[in-house]
């Protein structure tokens, strides 16, 4: 049986640009969203067009350029932002306004002061407008996480109703626990009498480290679009990353009943370039894309991926993107390893007792020195 696709929604160059000192100009947007475009991202969000002049051109620029995927710009459930957004978006092959408004009774009361019922004939309208511009309409209910589950029922219910096609549950705050979210997620396809017309959609920040658990939990009960961005980068704590989204579900198709369309080989150019633009580096052990993840030091995992990389590597680098995995010699590391890197700098050892006393002048040096560089062994065998 053919599994269903999830899509894949993109939003570094919206939501992770709202990452203090990330921001892009239209230029370097453009050249991350052809990098997505490359690996088959379904939906880039480029921006918040109301939110500058810049931000509008940007928007503009990526959605008169990229052909592949769908383009996107943020609103508020604001008409001005609709207008804005839909006119930036003209260019576009593929165009989605998504526009949204808080619906938990803490954002209503305090943020908005507006009464929920207003709330809903907002957002009611907004996606009439915005449909009038875009066949293609988002809607999101800001703090999703802390909502009601009965006031989300009757807005969702409605904006469907109003032609929105996408329906996206942020928890917004990061506040939600795995089960918990899903199980949001779970009830209202359940219960909202015209959930099939939509695509429940999930937008998770991870301020307690849970955006990635959290939005994998949704799919299992039924979300079809991960909302993320390359290497997580996002507002405060970020947002779920997308590498690793994407590759639980490409390692564990066994566990998961959906499937994605993304070329997974551009994973890590992805990450560098934005890494590059933003100025944000990738912590070194960050799953899929730190230069840690697919490297080993240590002499028992050395020697078993040596004899077989699956014993300590569930992923291959090269799928990523990685040239290859690496060994990287230290205090760790044993002498199969040490033996065979000197075999790849073409050294071999005439007997056990050459290996022995070589190994030993390396373990003396690891213990002194936090990188062994080839130069380093090269004049330890030379001594
Ligand atoms: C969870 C998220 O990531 S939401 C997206 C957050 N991203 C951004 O805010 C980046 C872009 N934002 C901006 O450039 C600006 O905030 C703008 C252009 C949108 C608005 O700027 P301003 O008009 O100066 O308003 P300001 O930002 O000070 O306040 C926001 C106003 O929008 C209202 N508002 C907030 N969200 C919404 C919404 N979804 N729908 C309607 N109104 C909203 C607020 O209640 C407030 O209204 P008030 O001015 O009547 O008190
Ligand atoms: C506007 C929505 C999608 C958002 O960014 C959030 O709630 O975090």
């Amino acid at each position: 049986m053919s599994k269903d696709k999830l899509v894949i929604f993109d939003t570094t160059l919206r939501d992770g640009e709202q990452s203090p000192g990330a921001s892009m100009d239209k230029e370097e947007k453009l050249e991350i969203a052809q990098q997505l475009e490359k690996m088959k991202v379904d939906v880039i969000e480029a921006g918040f067009a109301v939110a500058s002049p810049g931000d509008f051109e940007a928007v503009k620029l990526v959605a008169d350029n990229i052909k592949d995927s769908t383009i996107c710009s943020l609103s508020r459930a604001v008409d001005k932002d609709i207008e804005v957004a839909g006119e930036a978006l003209k260019g576009a092959n593929s165009g989605r306004i998504h526009t949204f408004i808080a619906t938990s009774p803490l954002h209503m009361k305090h943020k908005l002061q507006m009464e929920p019922e207003a709330v809903i004939e907002q957002a009611v309208k907004s996606v009439r407008l915005a449909r009038n511009l875009c066949e293609d309409v988002e809607f999101s209910c800001e703090d999703a996480g802390r909502s009601d589950l009965d006031f989300m029922c009757e807005i969702v219910e409605k904006v469907i109703d109003a032609g929105a096609r996408t329906i996206n549950i942020p928890d917004t705050v990061g506040y939600n626990m795995p089960e918990q979210y899903a199980n949001t997620i779970q009830q209202l396809i359940e219960r909202i009498p015209n959930s099939d017309k939509a695509i429940f959609s999930v937008h998770c920040h991870n301020d307690l480290g849970l955006a990635v658990a959290n939005s994998l939990a949704a799919v299992q009960k039924g979300a079809r679009q991960v909302e993320c961005t390359i290497n997580g980068l996002g507002e405060r704590a970020g947002n779920a990353s997308l590498e690793e989204v994407i590759m639980a579900i490409k390692t564990r198709p066994d566990f998961f009943d959906v499937d994605v369309d993304i070329d997974t080989r551009h994973i890590v150019p992805t990450s560098q370039l934005v890494s590059k633009i933003t100025g944000f580096a990738v912590q070194p052990n960050k799953a899929i894309v730190g230069d840690n993840a697919f490297a080993h030091e240590s002499g028992i995992h050395q020697d078993g991926v040596l004899k077989n990389r699956e014993t300590y590597e569930i992923m291959r680098a090269e799928d990523v993107g990685w040239a290859n995995n690496r060994m990287v010699l230290g205090k760790h590391s044993g002498r199969n390893a040490f033996k065979s890197h000197l075999a790849g700098l073409g050294i071999q050892f005439d007997n056990n007792d050459e290996l022995k006393e070589a190994f030993v002048a390396f373990k003396k040096l690891a213990d002194q020195k936090h990188d062994i560089l080839d130069e380093d062994l090269l004049s330890l065998i030379k001594r």
